[in-house]
């Protein structure tokens, strides 16, 4: 299939297109680039370098006879859509409905999109199935549940169907160590404690001890960014086949607090780095653990990789080899 990928130079986006190369479609890269680098685009793979709101996107899907699209583009820290609402507003959601709004002119028919936990806010019970209530507590979390609205609406509307992918957190890298996670600025845990490892940090902080957890800090479910992927290609071709329009959860069901992250990385490097302290940050919920029975039913998807302390490894050889991420040429 021909395939636009939005934010396919983004780190989910890359390996994502990675294994799409592999299961033998055909990805088209849009991205703009925003926010750091570019990650490595493939050879043959063509690249356009354009906003998703690019008012001649219609055209653009038409003229390169898209067939699907995978919307990874977005604005996705927690904490900095708690001080700066406003680019989380105009980039996920008026980006994502220009974006649904073109793929609807030039009859896209299917659409996979880039969803979150973060959609349940504090969850009543976990693990947490798709059924439970939708109470996101921070703005990007709201931003991603609006999009999941809209294509519902467009689903309904006008029978273009989309799986919402809604992913716990995601970590690691390619095997390879070729392509990883590198956002500027960095404000995820697992690439932030590795950079503590490599001494580009004076020290790793905790946000908050204080949380109702075994330990008082939070726990989250992570899910090695290929096995992630994987799960994309799944639900391109699950559409392709005639599925009905779904959203599925994406984790492994295990949780990890943040002091057991910090443990585990200090093993898989063999480098004991500092530790501090520090206050909790808006928005965070004590603990987030996905049941992702459903995808594996419904799809065959199987996490592979994402036992912890290969995430852990696997993140560290890309950061090993790229120390100032995509800034090291290869
Ligand atoms: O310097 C740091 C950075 C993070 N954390 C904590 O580590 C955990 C994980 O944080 P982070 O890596 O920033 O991920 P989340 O805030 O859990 O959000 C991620 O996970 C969501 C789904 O759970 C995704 O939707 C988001 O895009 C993704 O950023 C949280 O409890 C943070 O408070 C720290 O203690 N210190």
């Amino acid at each position: 299939m021909k395939l636009l990928v939005t934010g396919g130079a983004g780190y989910i986006g890359s390996h994502t297109v990675k294994a799409l190369l592999a299961a033998g479609h055909e990805p088209v890269v849009l991205d703009n680039l925003s926010r750091g680098h570019v990650a490595a685009v493939p050879a043959g793979v063509t690249f356009i370098n354009k906003d998703i709101a690019d008012p001649n996107l219609a055209e653009l899907l038409r003229e390169e006879q898209i067939e699907g699209i995978m919307h990874f583009a977005a604005h996705s820290q927690v904490g900095e859509s708690m001080v700066n609402p406003a680019i989380y507003y105009e980039n996920n959601v008026v980006g994502s409905f220009r974006l649904i709004e073109a793929a609807r002119q030039a009859g896209v028919r299917y659409f996979v999109f880039s969803s979150t936990a973060a959609v349940y806010g504090e969850p009543d019970e976990v693990p947490i199935k798709e059924t439970a209530d939708l109470h996101p507590t921070n703005v990007y979390g709201r931003t991603k549940l609006m999009i999941e609205h809209m294509l519902r609406d467009y689903s309904s509307i006008y029978g273009m169907r989309y799986v919402a992918l809604r992913y716990f957190n995601a970590a690691g890298a390619d095997h390879s160590g070729c392509i990883g996670e590198d956002h500027t600025p960095e404000t995820h845990l697992i690439p932030l404690v590795l950079q503590a490892a490599q001494g580009k940090r004076e020290s790793i902080t905790v946000f908050g001890t204080d949380y109702p957890t075994a330990d008082g800090t939070c726990i989250r479910d992570y899910i090695h960014v290929s096995d992630l992927a994987s799960a994309h290609v799944l639900a391109m071709e699950y559409l392709c086949d005639g599925g009905e329009s779904q959203v599925f959860n994406l984790g492994t069901g295990n949780g990890f607090s943040v002091k057991e992250i910090i443990d585990a990385a200090k093993k898989v490097t063999g480098i004991d780095f500092n530790v501090t302290i520090g206050e909790r940050r808006a928005g965070d919920p004590a603990k987030l653990i996905a049941s992702s029975d459903k995808i594996k039913d419904m799809l065959g998807w199987k996490p592979v990789a994402s036992e912890v302390e290969q995430v852990l490894a696997d993140a560290w050889r890309w950061h090993e080899a790229h120390p100032n991420g995509y800034d090291d040429k290869d």
